[in-house]
C-alpha cells in the first residue's frame, strides 16, 4: 500500500509571538497536525484563541515561539521547515506553492476585480494556458455571485466582494496548500456555500487545504477539525 506523503506537517508547534522587548506570549502551547492532498481541515477556536497568528506561521510571515512547521509539494520540488527556507525558497513557497487568503484581503485598488483575481496570471509566472487560466477565474469570479462586479475598481467593493476576490486569487495560482482565515466571514449563505464548495473543489484536485473559521457552513463542510483554546 503506498502512503501519501503530506503536504504539511505541525510538530509540536507552539503558537504566540515575541514582544518588541525579548518577552513571548504564548497563544497555543503545542499543535500537532498533518495534512495530505486532499484533506479540507478546519481550524476552531473562540475569538482569540490564536488562529490568524498560528495562520501567519503557516505563511511564513511569523515564526512559531517552537516546534516545527514543514512543507513538501507532492512533486517534491520544495521541502523543508519554513521557518527556515532560505529567502529564495521561501518567496517561491509563498508565490507559487501557496494559496493565503487572510482577513484583509489587500487587493490594489485601481484594478477591477477581474483583473486582481487573476493578478498572478498576468504577472506571467504561472504554469499552463493564460487564456484558459482567465477563464477559470470569471467563471469562479461569476460564480460567487460577481459576475456584474468583474469591471469595478476594487477601491469599490464591499467587504465581502472583495473577499471573494482575494478567494479566487489564491486559487488561480492552483497552490499545493491552501491556508484561508476567515474566508467566509462577510459572506451570505449562498457565496460562503459556493466558497466553500471552490475549496473543496480545489482539495479534490490534489491540494492541502486549511481553513481557519468560526462559520457553520465551514464547519459542516470539513473533512475534520482540530481546535484550538479552550471551549
Ligand atoms: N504580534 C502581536 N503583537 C501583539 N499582540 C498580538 C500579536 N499577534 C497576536 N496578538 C494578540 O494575540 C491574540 C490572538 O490573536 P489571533 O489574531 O491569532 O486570534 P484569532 O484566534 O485569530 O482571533 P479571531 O477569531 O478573533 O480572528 C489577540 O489578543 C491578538 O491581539
Amino acid at each position: 500500500m503506498s502512503v501519501i506523503a503530506p503536504v504539511l506537517t505541525l510538530d509540536r508547534v507552539q503558537v504566540g509571538y515575541r514582544h518588541p522587548d525579548g518577552g513571548t506570549r504564548v497563544l497555543v502551547e503545542s499543535l500537532d497536525l498533518t495534512l495530505a492532498p486532499g484533506d479540507v481541515v478546519g481550524l476552531w477556536g473562540r475569538s482569540g484563541t490564536g488562529k490568524s497568528s498560528l495562520i501567519r506561521h503557516l505563511a511564513g510571515l511569523s515564526r512559531p515561539l517552537s516546534g516545527r512547521i514543514i512543507y513538501r509539494s507532492p512533486d517534491g520540488s520544495l521541502a523543508g521547515e519554513v521557518a527556515d527556507l532560505s529567502a529564495g525558497d521561501l518567496a517561491r513557497y509563498r508565490r507559487v506553492h501557496l494559496g493565503y487568503v487572510d482577513q484583509s484581503c489587500e487587493l490594489i485598488g485601481e484594478l477591477s476585480a477581474l483583473d486582481n483575481a487573476g493578478v498572478w496570471i498576468h504577472g506571467g509566472r504561472l504554469a499552463g494556458s493564460v487564456p484558459e487560466a482567465q477563464q477559470t477565474v470569471r467563471g469562479q469570479l461569476e460564480r460567487l455571485g460577481l459576475g456584474h462586479r468583474l469591471g469595478a475598481p476594487a477601491s469599490r467593493l464591499s467587504g465581502g466582494e472583495a473577499q471573494r476576490v482575494a478567494l479566487v486569487r489564491a486559487l488561480s495560482k492552483r497552490p499545493h496548500l491552501i491556508v484561508a482565515d476567515e474566508p467566509t466571514g462577510h459572506l451570505d449563505g449562498s457565496a460562503a456555500r459556493e466558497a466553500i464548495a471552490l475549496l473543496r473543489e480545489h482539495a479534490a484536485a490534489g491540494a492541502a487545504v486549511l481553513v481557519a473559521s468560526h462559520d457553520p457552513l465551514v464547519h459542516a463542510a470539513v473533512d475534520r477539525a482540530v481546535r484550538v483554546g479552550e471551549d
